[in-house]
């Protein structure tokens, strides 16, 4: 903030409004200003811990938004922070942030008590910033006027007043936020209502009433909201923090109590437990109070826009997030889907392909007959008329979920499993049908080498592995080194069969998860391995997930990289190993059948 002993001069009221000022005022909103949805993810949403965005980030964000179609963006604090004060000029001065629709709004304090408005640096940037909208942040609870601010309720009002009809005379549009709202009108239901009426005749578009302790419940919070509308008459709007876990409830219900303004953020993010979340907020609004709060194609966008800013805050998303969380349609139980398979309504609270989501299905000791029949048609495979397959399936899944097997995260061995399954319907066993390439035996070597390290050093460890695979009718025998079993294995593996399919050589293993379960008789533990590898498929980059369950690591770690290598393979049985040549008699779950089989889901 600039130093109060250098103050710039006063503001000349008579000076004209700035261009961008102009221009952004002058921009009608698509949906009109009956409603506003009010973004402050920018400013509420960094005060979230672990949350620090650069200016270019902010500028991503706010970008984001727009396309989302939200009314109002809160871009931060000028003059609080450098890059606050930066995000503005380059926003709107260097003019790097060319907004659809939004307006883009600075957010302030009223002015200090005892000091002209004129004079108050922190007043001065909010205009210098040159943001069409500010929104100003005043006491309305009387114990923080004197206790926080240490001044009358009278210098309080007239802060309010100033500030207000100060930035009003130079032409911004002012809202203001009544800190404290909630809890000041239970200690004293007139000073808040003062606040906003002195606010408001000084030129305040829109009082906005803020849980900030994040406190309150629904019902008692739109009787406030009700009552205040009432008294006043004023616009209002409602600001909640999440502390009961109510943000986005105390939200709808002040709306439904009257008010037309909702100050929101993505995903939640907030001070403590954070605020009301955007898309959860826009989402009831729109689908089930029906009212058309974003424009056309804004709603379908949640689902893209929450994850790219979770990217951008470095916040993992919330897979379990109302709307928009990649598990917000995702069923489990057997019974669910059984009805879905019937009507995906009869279990979905809506369409999730409104909000841009999708519904899935979960294949685990919980599925039934439906859930694999319904899964299956998730990855390209038609099992209607397979009513066999899919009983042998569901006791495949169950026997081997007993056992540790969890396919929840794999879908790739499930896939792998159909396809075994289908085999067997035609009568061939899966071991002695085809398939791209069949193992015989793999070693494993690791050897830690004293004398290789400096005295002080960890020892020198290394593995090399050795596989015999059959394939294309040939038996080979690949050798490889790697930094530990796991990686040697899969390199020796890749090196015997890629001569025979060279577009393995694309595939990369991309995360490798152990899990230790507790062991079967109370003796030995079970290691379940996920590995998720990654491709640049003709379709552009895809990624797949892959389990083994044995109560050895390495051959856990062996099942889910066969698995892994056999769903890369592309359609078609060119190169199938028939099996004539080998001479192992491998079973188990490496020997997966013709992974080509798969019709046209890669
Ligand atoms: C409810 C909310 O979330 S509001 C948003 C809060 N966001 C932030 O605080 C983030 C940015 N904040 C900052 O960078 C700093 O706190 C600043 C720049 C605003 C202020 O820093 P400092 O000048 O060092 O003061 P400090 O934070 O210690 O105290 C704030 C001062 O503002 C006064 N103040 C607090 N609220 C208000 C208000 N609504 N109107 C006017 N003055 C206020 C306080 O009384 C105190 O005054 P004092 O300096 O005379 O004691
Ligand atoms: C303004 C604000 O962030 C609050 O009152 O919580």
């Amino acid at each position: 903030m600039t130093d109060p002993g250098s103050r710039p001069p006063a503001a000349d009221l008579s000076s004209p409004i700035p261009a961008v000022v102009r221009s952004a005022i002058s921009r009608p909103s698509p949906l009109g200003d009956a409603f506003h949805v009010f973004d402050t993810t920018l400013r509420d949403g960094a005060q979230r811990e672990g949350i620090s965005y650069s200016v270019a980030d902010k500028l991503a964000v706010a970008t984001l938004l727009d396309e989302l179609g939200v009314g109002f963006i809160e871009g931060g604090w000028p003059g609080a922070m450098p890059k606050d004060t930066e995000f503005f000029a380059r926003a709107l001065r260097g003019g790097e942030l060319d907004l659809r629709s939004a307006q883009l709004v600075a957010f302030g304090a009223t002015r200090k008590a005892g000091v002209r408005v004129q004079d108050d640096p922190q007043v001065r940037a909010l205009l210098d910033s040159g943001a069409p909208v500010v929104t100003l942040v005043a006491k309305s609870d009387v114990r923080h006027v004197e206790r926080a601010l240490r001044t009358t309720r009278e210098e309080n009002l007239a802060m309010v007043a100033d500030t207000v009809r100060y930035l009003t005379d130079h032409g911004r549009r002012v809202f203001l936020d009544c800190e404290h709202f909630f809890d000041g009108y239970h200690a004293d239901r007139d000073y808040g209502v003062r606040v906003a009426a002195a606010a408001a005749d000084a030129g305040a578009d829109v009082i906005v009433l803020c849980d900030t302790n994040g406190g309150m419940l629904p019902m008692g919070l739109g009787r406030i909201v009700a009552e205040v509308g009432e008294r006043t008459g004023l616009r209002l709007g409602i600001h909640c923090q999440d502390d009961t876990g109510c943000a986005v409830a105390n939200t709808v219900a002040a709306v439904e109590a009257g008010a037309t303004h909702v100050q929101c953020t993505a995903n939640g993010y907030g001070e403590r437990a954070g605020n009301a979340d955007l898309f959860a907020v826009v989402g009831n609004l729109v689908t089930k109070l029906d009212r058309p709060v974003l424009p056309e194609g804004g709603l379908a966008d949640m689902l893209r826009v929450s994850h790219a800013i979770a990217e951008l805050a470095n916040i993992a998303p919330d897979t379990h997030q109302a709307y928009v969380g990649a598990s917000a349609f995702s069923h489990k139980a057997g019974l669910h889907a059984s009805a879905i398979k019937v009507d995906p309504e009869l279990y979905n609270h809506l369409d999730p392909t409104r909000v841009g989501n999708a519904q899935h299905i979960l294949i685990t000791e919980m599925a039934g007959r439906a859930s694999v029949e319904l899964k299956a048609r998730e990855l390209g495979i038609d099992l209607t008329e397979r009513p066999a397959v899919v009983g042998r399936i569901v006791d495949e899944v169950k026997r081997r979920e007993a056992a540790g097997w969890s396919y929840e995260a794999a879908d790739a061995s499930f896939e792998l499993l159909i396809r075994d399954e289908l085999q067997r319907g035609t009568g061939q066993a899966p071991s002695a049908g085809g398939r791209p390439f069949r193992l015989e035996s793999y070693r494993v070597i690791v050897e830690s080498d004293l004398f290789a390290a400096g005295p002080s050093e960890p020892p020198v460890v290394n593995s090399e592995a050795t596989v015999k695979v059959h394939v294309g009718g040939r038996r080979i025998i690949a050798t490889a080194e790697g930094n530990g079993p796991v990686n040697a294995l899969d390199s020796a593996l890749r090196a015997a069969v890629v001569e025979q399919f060279p577009e393995l050589d694309d595939v990369e293993l991309t995360d490798y998860k152990v899990r230790i379960l507790a062991g079967n008789a109370g003796t030995d533990s079970i290691t379940r391995v996920l590995v998720t590898s990654a491709d640049q498929g003709p379709s552009g980059p895809k990624e797949w997930t892959t389990v083994g369950v044995h109560a050895n690591v390495v051959e856990a770690s062996w099942q889910a990289l066969v698995d892994a290598l056999l769903y890369a393979l592309p359609g078609g049985d060119a190169g199938a190993e028939t099996g004539a040549a080998g001479t192992g008699n491998v079973s188990g779950h490496q020997d997966a059948p013709l992974a080509g089989a798969r019709a046209g889901s890669r």
